[in-house]
């Protein structure tokens, strides 16, 4: 679905993707781990074509990403950041309705009335009835960033690029949270990309992790090709024990103190 050839990304004089190769097929659910300013973030931006590599190319589909149109592109991909959406004073269903911008004409209408079984479907998966009055501006960051995975779900995207989506939530909303996308993603047949600093969060839900250092990258694999003592320390420079999850049969890490026992 997605070939990075070759990707090279500056600011400046400062290099910060070097070279990246990968490639992403229809159904993945991809984990970008890596420590602060390995590239992660800015490797999801050329994904989405927020940035422009300086050299190498990536194809959406067999066609260079650049050659698509802003509306053409949201109808493919969708993108959710770490606070998806500012505390607003717009309703939580007139939010949802936002979502199906690449649908509307320029009058801001859209053709047929599925929109609405489509958004009524959308409250319930997400469990946002009696919020949709509401406006977000009074919803807890954990309703928002439902909401805000609300709007990405109306936009019914084939890929959907995630910027630390649980930064801000607390460990049931983050669980919460990767479930619906999981099971959304499951249903659809989705394809999702998430930078993830939760190194358990990511080896419980994605199926292949991609990490990053210093803009290269510098192992792919499954959770557990990747979430080991040895790869964690030449990521994160810690000293950590993986143990199996005994329900999901997944890496999880214990974190060693640096006192010892
Ligand atoms: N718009 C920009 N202008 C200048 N430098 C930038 C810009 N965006 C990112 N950088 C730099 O590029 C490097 C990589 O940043 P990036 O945000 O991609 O890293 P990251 O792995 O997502 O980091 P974090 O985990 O801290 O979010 C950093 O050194 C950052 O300062």
């Amino acid at each position: 679905m997605i070939e990075v050839q070759g990707v090279e990304k500056s600011y400046g004089r400062q290099t910060v993707l070097k070279g990246i190769d990968w490639q992403v097929q229809r159904g993945d659910f991809w984990g970008i781990i890596g420590p602060n300013g390995s590239g992660k973030t800015t490797l999801l931006n050329v994904l989405s074509g927020v940035e422009s590599p300086e050299a190498g190319e990536v194809t959406l589909d067999g066609r260079p990403l650049a050659t698509y149109g802003r509306k053409a592109l949201s109808r493919r991909l969708a993108v959710l950041q770490q606070d998806g959406l500012p505390p607003m004073a717009f309703p939580v269903r007139q939010v949802l309705e936002m979502g199906r911008f690449p649908f509307q004409n320029w009058r801001g209408k859209e053709e047929g009335n599925g929109a609405e079984a489509l958004l009524n479907e959308i409250v319930s998966r997400l469990d946002l009835q009696g919020l949709e009055n509401k406006p977000l501006h009074v919803l807890s960051g954990g309703q928002r960033q439902r909401v805000a995975l609300g709007k990405v779900m109306a936009q019914q995207p084939e890929l959907v690029l995630l910027d630390e989506p649980t930064t801000y939530l607390d460990i049931r909303y983050q669980m919460q949270f990767m479930e619906l996308v999981s099971s959304w993603q499951r249903a659809e047949h989705l394809t999702v990309v998430a930078v993830m600093h939760d190194l358990n969060l990511a080896a419980l839900y994605c199926d292949k992790l991609l990490a990053l250092r210093d803009g290269r990258i510098v192992a792919m694999g499954t959770p557990n090709e990747i979430i080991t003592p040895e790869i964690v320390k030449s990521l994160f420079e810690v000293d950590a024990y993986s143990v199996m999850h005994p329900d999901r049969g997944v890496p999880q890490l214990l974190l060693r103190s640096e006192q010892g026992t």
